[in-house]
């Protein structure tokens, strides 16, 4: 059988740990039954030693098998990834999603995504980028009661994603530390009022007021400071009008949306500025998780 995750952009400038969104590129996994126990990976995270021994999915996959067979289980698994580690393109939970979706597959147990969604919340505690995993789309998410509540809205072919992937990974878990403990009031409302703007935007598909909508006060600027580049990449994002221009989760990627026909034009010019960058054009995905036979 063949999973797939989509990557996610989330917090989408002022709606920390509430919006994200899903793109084109993905990791596979492909599981058989096996004499012995084998791992191999293609793609991102191939040369990285760890992913082989301690490795997140096989960990997941492993507690969530045993739980709804009583076995252990002995498999082969075949990784093909897409997603770059620690860019801010929601990495972990394509892993955390693949996992529990790969074990329920494997032990012949179907799974509804919303509950998919909630046992992934056990090891991301926040909801915005698990729940575009998923679901696919854009999506708003909260969390009651250790429960995602989320809506969906698919995300028109007539936009692209522009994507400028620094040469420098930021881990999500250190990044939240250097974040403040508290908010002015002021601050509060401005992301509050222009999260839901934003969400407004993307349910109306009101592409052009998402130029306002996507501020933030609450993060970015906090992140970006790690890499001042981006601050450079952002500019330039903006003096090329395009209609939102945010930190991808918690960096180091940036993340730019355009119509169609502007994503050529602004990739180009990313890639002239920014030469050591990973710069590229990205579909939105409107499917999430993928169960494949
Ligand atoms: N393909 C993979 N296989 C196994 N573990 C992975 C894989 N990709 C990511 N991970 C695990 O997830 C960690 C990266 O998670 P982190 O939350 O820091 O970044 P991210 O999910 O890429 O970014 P963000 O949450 O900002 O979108 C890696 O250090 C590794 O432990
Ligand atoms: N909302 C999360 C996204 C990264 O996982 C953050 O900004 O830390």
């Amino acid at each position: 059988m063949i999973i797939s995750v989509p990557a996610t952009s989330a917090n989408l400038g002022p709606g920390f740990d509430t919006l994200g969104l899903s793109l084109s590129l993905r990791n596979r996994v492909h599981i058989q039954p096996s004499k012995f126990f084998s791992v191999s990976i293609k793609g991102e995270g191939a040369n990285n030693p760890r992913l082989k021994g301690n490795n997140l999915f096989i960990n997941i996959f492993n507690d969530h098998y045993r739980h709804l067979t009583g076995k252990r289980g002995i498999f082969r698994f075949k990784f093909y990834n897409q997603i770059p580690l620690s860019r801010g393109l929601g990495s972990s939970s394509a892993v955390i999603v693949s996992a529990i979706a790969s074990a329920y597959s494997a032990a012949g147990v179907n799974i509804t995504k919303r509950k998919l969604l909630n046992l992934a919340l056990h090891y991301e505690h926040h909801p915005d980028n698990i729940t575009p995993a998923v679901m696919g789309g854009f999506n708003v998410a909260v969390v009651e009661n250790r429960k995602v509540y989320s809506q969906k809205k698919r995300i028109p072919g007539y936009l692209k994603a522009v994507v400028v992937i620094p040469d420098k990974p930021i881990s999500t878990a250190h990044s939240r530390t250097t974040l403040p403990k508290s908010y002015r009031k002021e601050d509060a409302i401005y992301n509050l009022s222009h999260s839901s703007l934003l969400t407004a935007c993307f349910f109306n598909e009101s592409w052009e007021m998402l130029r306002i909508a996507a501020r933030d006060r609450f993060h970015q600027v906090a992140r970006m400071k790690n890499l001042p580049e981006l601050f450079d990449v952002q500019k330039l994002a903006i003096e090329n009008n395009v209609l939102m221009s945010t930190l991808s989760g918690s960096g180091s990627t940036f993340f730019n949306m355009t119509y169609k026909e502007d994503a050529q034009p602004l990739l180009e010019k990313f890639k002239a500025r920014f030469p050591s960058f990973r710069c590229a054009i990205y579909d939105f995905d409107n499917d999430g998780v993928l169960f494949r036979d």
